[in-house]
């Protein structure tokens, strides 16, 4: 028989911790929807979450999963990554199966969002774990009369020893804008991305599955229905300038995101789009 789990506080806000019977953890928020933790069967904290990440109503928190919808960035008229990640979601079901634990949540258009975004959407994310795994799927329907349009992204805090001996694979190819340079169309030619400066890249077209290497540690990111993949660090001025992030964190963490922003979904009436991000302990 499954097991049910009942809501609970992370840094008292309202959430959801699930385990697997392997001993997989993961947090959710209900605020955005957002995944704060997790831990796979076995392993330590896999994402990063800013020790001074502001925990309140109607805030973004800085670190974790954040859900980016119906906007990526600035990149329309709603606020910055649009309205999903600091809205307050419901818990639809969270189960212990036989291997696994999952728990969906979902967002619907309200008063407050069809003032700014005038359709009738369901946004749904489920997280799945088990074992070394964890599995996104964030969906959405039109549940409106007419067509809609919408960006979206799972915004990955990946967690680090340390920036400096990490390398991302399997970028290499794609074409990408480097928003930091302001710059479109142009190609990766390094078999193993290393940061050493202010990083903020939309590749396009990122079908492949990527590594994210350090010494003792190797995740693989794979991702579908997303089409780009975002690749952010802000390095020491702009973490500086972050009043949510400590000056010297940016050594503990690179954003790895599943995105659609080059080519937006658009859903006719009742259609459904769905798009994944899986994360998994390589070692
Ligand atoms: O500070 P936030 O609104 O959470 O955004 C954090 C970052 O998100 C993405 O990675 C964008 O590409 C960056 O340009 C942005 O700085």
């Amino acid at each position: 028989m499954s097991k049910a789990f009942a809501p609970s506080k992370h840094q008292g806000m309202d959430a959801i911790t699930i385990s697997a019977p392997d001993g997989a953890r993961a947090t959710v928020m209900l605020q955005g929807g957002h995944v704060v933790a997790w831990q796979p069967a076995g392993g330590v904290e896999q994402l990063y979450c800013s020790p001074t990440a502001v925990f309140a109503s109607g805030k973004a928190v800085r670190g974790g999963i954040p859900v980016c919808f119906p906007q990526f960035g600035p990149r329309g008229p709603l606020p910055q990554h649009g309205f999903a990640r600091t809205l307050p979601w419901q818990l639809m079901m969270a189960e212990q199966g036989k291997d696994d634990a999952l728990c969906v949540l979902r967002l619907t258009d309200s008063d407050d969002t069809r003032k700014i975004w005038p359709h009738a959407f369901v946004l749904e994310l489920t997280v799945r774990i088990s074992g070394r795994r964890i599995d996104l799927e964030l969906a959405c329907e039109n549940t409106g009369e007419l067509p809609l349009e919408f960006m979206a992204a799972l915004h990955s805090y990946l967690r680090l020893e340390d920036l400096t001996d990490a390398r991302l694979h399997g970028l290499q190819g794609l074409s990408y804008e480097d928003m930091v340079a302001g710059k479109k169309d142009q190609v990766e030619t390094a078999d193993a991305l290393r940061v050493s400066g202010e990083v903020d890249r939309v590749y396009a077209h990122a079908t492949r599955a990527l590594m994210l290497r350090e010494p003792k540690h190797a995740l693989r990111i794979e991702q579908e229905e997303f089409t780009d993949v975002v690749v952010w660090n802000p390095w020491s001025d702009r973490c500086v300038a972050l009043p949510d992030m400590p000056d010297d964190d940016y050594h503990q963490m690179l954003c790895v995101e599943a995105a659609r922003i080059n080519v937006p979904v658009r859903l006719a009436p009742g259609e459904e789009w769905a798009g994944r991000q899986s994360l998994s302990l390589d070692i």
